[in-house]
C-alpha cells in the first residue's frame, strides 16, 4: 500500500519504546524520554554511516574521478549537518534530573553507551586508530564490551566485526588519494620534497619576522626569551612535520608516504584558489568539519552526563565523565589535516610554484 503509515512505519516505530520488558505502560515519562532520545541518536548515526560509506567508496577508486569530488563534498556536508542537528538533542536529556534518573538507572547496569555499535562503526569507518583507545576500566577491549553479560556474542558485536572487515577507512583512502596529488610537477616524491623544502624556508622567514615583532613588544628580557623559544619551536615543528621525522617506528617507505600526504595538504591549502585544487581543498576542509563535530559531540555528551550523574562510575564500569573527557581530548583521526593549520603561511610568504598553468582550466578549451 502507499499510505503515509505504510511508508513511514509509524505503528512499528511507536511500538519500540517498551524497554527491557517491552511494556511501555510500566515506564515513567522520564524513562521513555531516555529511550527515545537514544533511538533518535541511533537513527542519526545510521544516516551518518551511509554518507561516510558513500564518501569512502568514492575515495577508494584510483584515480578518484574529478567529477565525483562534488558528490563526496555533498555527503560530508550532510554528515556535518546531521551532527549539528544531533548535538543539541542532549538538551532534552538534561530535563532528566539526577534523582529522576536514579529511579531507573540501577536497572540498566551493565548496559551502557559503550555498547552503541553504530558509534563504534562511525569511529572505525572514519579510521580511529585502535592504539589510541582509552581503556574502559574493565577487562577486555571495546569489542569485549559488546558481548552480552554472559559473554555470548551479540548483534552489536556482529555489526562492529562486520564493519572492521568491510574495507578500508575513510582516513586510509583519503591519505592514499592525497599522496597521489601532483605537487607543482609530476606526482613524485621529488616534487613533494622540493615543495616542502621551499615551504620550510618560507616558514622560517615568516617566523623570524614574528620573533622580531614580538621582541619589540615584549616588556622583560624573560618574556623575550620565552617568546623566542616558543617561536623557534614552531620552526622546528614545521620542519619535523614536513620531513615526517616526528613519528617513531616508521620505515623509510612509510615516512616518504607521510611526507607526500603532508606536502599535499599544505599545497592544497596554500593554492586553493587555483581551479583544479579548489574541490580537493573543499573536501579536506569538510573532513576537518566532520571531525570537529565528532569532538563537539563527545564534549557535549560529557557535559550532559556531568549534569545528570556528576562524576560517579558509569553503568558500563568506566570512570564516567573523566573517561568521556579523555576521549574528547585524545581521539583524533585526521591529525595531519589539523596540524597543517599551525604552519600555513600568509599568501606573500608562500613559495612561488613553477607549473601554475597546470592547475588552471579554461572554459574556451
Ligand atoms: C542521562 C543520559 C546519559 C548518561 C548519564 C550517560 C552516561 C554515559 C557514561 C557514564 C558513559 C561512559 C561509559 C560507562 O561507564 O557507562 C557513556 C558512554 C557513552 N554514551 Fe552515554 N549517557 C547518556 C546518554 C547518552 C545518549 C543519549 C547517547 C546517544 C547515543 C549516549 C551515547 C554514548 C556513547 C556512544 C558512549 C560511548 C563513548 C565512548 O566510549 O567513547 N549516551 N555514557
Ligand atoms: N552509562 C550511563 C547509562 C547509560 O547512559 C545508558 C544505559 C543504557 C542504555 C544507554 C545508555 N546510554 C548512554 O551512555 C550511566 O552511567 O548512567
Amino acid at each position: 500500500m502507499r499510505n503515509y503509515w505504510d511508508y513511514i512505519k509509524v505503528e512499528e516505530l511507536l511500538s519500540l519504546q517498551g524497554g527491557f520488558d517491552n511494556d511501555e505502560s510500566k515506564l515513567s515519562n522520564d524513562e521513555v524520554v531516555f529511550i527515545v532520545v537514544h533511538q533518535v541518536y541511533e537513527l542519526w548515526f545510521k544516516l551518518i554511516l551511509r554518507e561516510l560509506e558513500t564518501a569512502r567508496d568514492l575515495f577508494r577508486q584510483n584515480p578518484v574521478p574529478d567529477m565525483k569530488l562534488a558528490s563526496a563534498a555533498t555527503s560530508l556536508r550532510r554528515v556535518v549537518a546531521l551532527f549539528e542537528q544531533a548535538v543539541p538533542h542532549f538538551r532534552v536529556m538534561e530535563t532528566l534530573t539526577t534523582r529522576d534518573y536514579l529511579d531507573f538507572r540501577d536497572r540498566l547496569i551493565p548496559a551502557s553507551g559503550f555498547q552503541s555499535a553504530q558509534m563504534r562503526e562511525i569511529e572505525i569507518l572514519l579510521g580511529l586508530d585502535d592504539n589510541l583507545r582509552i581503556p574502559l576500566g574493565r577487562e577486555g577491549s571495546y569489542m569485549a564490551a559488546l558481548r552480552s553479560s554472559d559473554g555470548s556474542a551479540s548483534t552489536a558485536l556482529a555489526r562492529v566485526e562486520q564493519r572492521r572487515e568491510s574495507g578500508p577507512s575513510l582516513k586510509s583512502v583519503l591519505y592514499e588519494w592525497l599522496a597521489r596529488t601532483p605537487i607543482d610537477g609530476p606526482a613524485t616524491p621529488e616534487s613533494a620534497d622540493r615543495f616542502a623544502k621551499a615551504f620550510i624556508a618560507g616558514h622560517e622567514k615568516e617566523i623570524e619576522n614574528r620573533i622580531r615583532l614580538a621582541k619589540q613588544n615584549a616588556l622583560t628580557a624573560d618574556d623575550i626569551a620565552r617568546l623566542e623559544e616558543r617561536y623557534r619551536n614552531e620552526i622546528k615543528f614545521a620542519e619535523r612535520f614536513l620531513r615526517a621525522e616526528d613519528e617513531e617506528g616508521l620505515d623509510e617507505e612509510a615516512r616518504a608516504f607521510r611526507r607526500r600526504v603532508r606536502a599535499a595538504i599544505v599545497f592544497l591549502e596554500s593554492y586553493r584558489e587555483l581551479p583544479r585544487l579548489a574541490w580537493p581543498r573543499e573536501v579536506i576542509d569538510l573532513v576537518i568539519a566532520v571531525e570537529q563535530q565528532m569532538i563537539i559531540w563527545r564534549q557535549r555528551h560529557a557535559r550532559m552526563v556531568e549534569r545528570v550523574i556528576g562524576r560517579r562510575t558509569g553503568t558500563g564500569g568506566s570512570a564516567g565523565v573523566d573517561y568521556l573527557d579523555q576521549t574528547a581530548l585524545r581521539y583524533r583521526i585526521f591529525n595531519d589535516l589539523w596540524a597543517v593549520r599551525t604552519i600555513l603561511l600568509r599568501k606573500p610568504s608562500v613559495p612561488l610554484i613553477e607549473h601554475e598553468d597546470e592547475y588552471r582550466f579554461r572554459v574556451e578549451d
